[in-house]
């Protein structure tokens, strides 16, 4: 059975939307609610993208990953910058149509975390 919260399995369930050139981001009450809810993401850059570090055991496991990730990308149409080396994987999600977070960001962050569920 999932242990998720409410605000969590609503994210799993919905699908990246089109957003136009100059749509509005989302507000920041907005950001710090889903981020409670996204385990390790972050802000760094005070809501221009959200962050997440993300540690394995060696190349084939990381290279996994980031394959998960950019097979994820593609299904979504939402594509996050992705930094990977050896043993981690650096990812960054903003909307670039707006300059600024969107729910997008948010429904792939949860995303992104539950490829690595058991
Ligand atoms: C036309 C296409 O859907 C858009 O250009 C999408 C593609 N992927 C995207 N990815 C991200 N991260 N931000 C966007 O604004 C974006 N726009």
């Amino acid at each position: 059975m999932s242990t998720a919260s409410p605000m969590l399995e609503e994210l799993l369930s919905q699908k990246c939307e089109d957003i136009a050139k100059g749509s509005k981001p989302i507000i920041i009450p907005t950001i710090e609610s889903n981020l409670s809810v996204l385990s390790g993401w972050d802000t760094p850059l005070n809501y221009a993208h959200i962050h997440k570090t993300f540690q394995f055991k060696n190349y084939h496991q990381t290279v996994a990953f980031v394959n998960a990730v950019t097979w994820l990308a593609h299904k979504e149409d939402h594509h996050p910058k992705i930094c990977f080396d050896y043993n981690s994987c650096e990812i960054s999600l903003s909307t670039h149509n707006v300059g600024g977070l969107t729910m997008n960001d948010m429904i792939m962050a949860a995303k992104i975390n539950a490829l690595l569920e058991d």
